[in-house]
């Protein structure tokens, strides 16, 4: 690789999957590109989320599925062997060593420099080697004759308790990348990570008791969503305390013993492992972003084409979770390559981007249209506005719901399957602002809605889309005649 330059077009800090694709589509549009890395070469997503976790949620899942086929059942009865679970999850990352995500970026001709990135004025980084005694050598500064785009993401971001640090809680990184499952699992939280690793764990045979401050699971999707996963993981042994907090957490018996969590009522839970799954901070504190007249700390506030604000001379972009704009992988990935095409046009001096709604420039999906699944079970997938949301908005708008159990697709996918699924159609636009599909199985069926919601398809189109019989895709066909009447 060709390390011999320290001007660069381009440089891109961090090589999570934002910041390799963003690299890709400033390559691609032919201006030279280095990517600073100060860990592995995929970031967060490859090794300690996205990845690891549905590694582990795929087994459980395909058993509870299995569950529900009839001549199946018997079949698949006893527990999952977590040797192999976690084998497989080693596997698919690559046992926390990145060689195999190397032979790309040499491919599309992206140098690397390993170590950490810090910005030391205007379009200049300082990189500090990993390790001088690994050969790393001395500072390196590098500079870009167009933009500087800071990736760096997320990390777990933990409650202020007295002996937090002390008890070694697991973050998001413990709960993906543990080897050993724990007896008894309290996991603090009750979002995303705190439901999909709370699903893994119990899975895997802990004895799960979530601990979630508000009234319940996945509050930002429609409330049914949360009350079907909550009302699984309790079927499954799982115990949840909603309206709970913690005020202190301890290792009594030092190191190796059991964990001791207590609440804010005094009572006292043990257990051998506790999550703290409570959101995520913003990569942004030892980024140099004093010396560029920003606030180190914070999230990184963007325009549509992901450039950060008041910043003279506009060189300076922030893509995917450090900008707080939707923290997931693929929707960063896709602020990626509309940056990317944003700095290629500005460094062929284009006089006017295509920055209106939905332009090759902007970043619309990231208000409009954010499609998510959570493999919990059973499965979430949402994209859009929920009724709530578009409400707050002040749009006039009508909710159809449909019990996806009720589909015949559904009733052949599994014995007494359980979901629902719900249209927000805004009546002045006459399309779907919000859908959110919730059962065993519905991931796969999250794109056609944000096709319908990304593309403000027209209900009376949409009604010649026609679905095929019988999958769980004609629950469209049965919220179109709920909304048509
Ligand atoms: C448990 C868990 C499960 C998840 N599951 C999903 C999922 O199923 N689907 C989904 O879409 N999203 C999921 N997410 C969210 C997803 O992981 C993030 O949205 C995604 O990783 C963001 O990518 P990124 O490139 O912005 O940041 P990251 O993946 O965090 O990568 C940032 C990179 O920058 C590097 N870096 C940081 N600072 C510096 C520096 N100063 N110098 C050099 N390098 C630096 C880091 O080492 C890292 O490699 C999950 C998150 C968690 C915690
Ligand atoms: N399948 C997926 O797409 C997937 C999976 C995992 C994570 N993610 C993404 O990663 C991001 C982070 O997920 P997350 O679950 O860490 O964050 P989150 O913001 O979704 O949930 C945090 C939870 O912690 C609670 N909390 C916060 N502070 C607390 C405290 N002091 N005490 C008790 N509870 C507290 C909140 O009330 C909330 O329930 C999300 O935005 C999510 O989209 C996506």
């Amino acid at each position: 690789m060709n390390q011999a330059t320290d001007e660069y077009d381009v440089i891109v800090l961090g090589a999570g999957p934002v910041g390799e694709n963003l690299a890709d589509r400033t390559r691609a549009a032919g201006l030279s590109t280095v990517i600073v890395e100060r860990e592995l070469v995929g970031g967060e997503c490859s090794y300690w989320a996205c990845v690891p976790s549905k590694s582990l949620l795929r087994p459980v899942l395909a058993r509870a599925e299995a569950r529900h086929v009839p001549g199946l059942r018997q079949a698949v009865g006893g527990p999952l062997s977590a040797a192999d679970v976690l084998a497989h999850r080693d596997k698919q990352v690559g046992h926390w060593k990145d060689d195999g995500a190397l032979p790309w970026l040499e491919s599309v001709g992206i140098d690397l420099v390993r170590g950490h990135g810090r910005l030391v004025g205007p379009q200049r980084v300082a990189v500090t080697p990993p390790d001088v005694s690994d050969g790393g050598g001395a500072e390196r500064i590098l500079t870009a004759r167009h933009a500087v785009a800071v990736c760096t993401g997320t990390r777990a971001a933990l409650p202020d308790l007295p002996g937090i640090a002390e008890v070694r809680p697991w973050t998001s990184r413990e709960a993906t990348s543990s080897g050993v499952v724990p007896e008894r699992l309290v996991v603090v939280g009750g979002g995303v990570v705190a439901a999909e690793m709370a699903t893994a764990w119990s899975g895997l045979g802990s004895r799960v008791t979530m601990l979630v401050r508000g009234s319940g699971l996945l509050t930002r999707i429609e409330p049914f969503a949360g009350e079907l996963v909550a009302e699984t993981l309790r079927e499954a042994g799982a115990e949840i305390r909603t309206g709970t907090s913690v005020k202190g957490v301890a290792r009594p018996g030092g190191a190796e013993g059991p964990v001791t969590v207590t609440l804010e009522n005094g009572e006292r839970l043990e257990a051998d492992e506790v999550l703290f799954a409570t959101g995520r901070a913003p990569r942004t504190e030892d980024l140099g972003l004093e010396t560029v007249g920003l606030e180190p700390g914070g999230w990184l506030s963007v325009d549509e084409t992901c450039r950060v604000r008041d910043v003279p001379g506009g060189w300076l972009y922030a893509v995917g979770d450090v900008n707080h704009r939707a923290l997931l992988t693929h929707q960063g990935k896709y602020q990626a390559r509309i940056a990317g095409a944003a700095i290629g046009a500005r460094a062929r001096d284009v006089p006017l981007l295509d920055t209106d709604r939905w332009g090759a420039h902007a970043t619309t999906a990231d208000e409009a249209a954010v499609p998510q699944v959570v493999f919990t079970d059973p499965e979430v997938a949402a994209v859009g506005l929920t009724a709530e949301q578009a409400e707050a908005e002040g749009r006039s708008i009508r909710v159809v719901d449909y019990d996806m159990g009720q589909v015949e697709g559904s009733v052949l996918y599994g014995d007494g399957y359980r979901g629902r699924a719900r249209m927000v159609v805004d009546l002045d636009r006459g399309h779907p602002i919000g859908v959110t599909f919730v059962g065993p199985g519905v991931g796969e069926l999250l794109h056609s809605a944000t096709v319908a919601v990304a593309g403000e398809v027209p209900i009376e189109r949409l009604w010649h889309a026609v679905p095929s019989f019988p999958t769980m895709s004609e629950v469209w066909l049965r919220l179109l005649e709920a909304y048509r009447g």
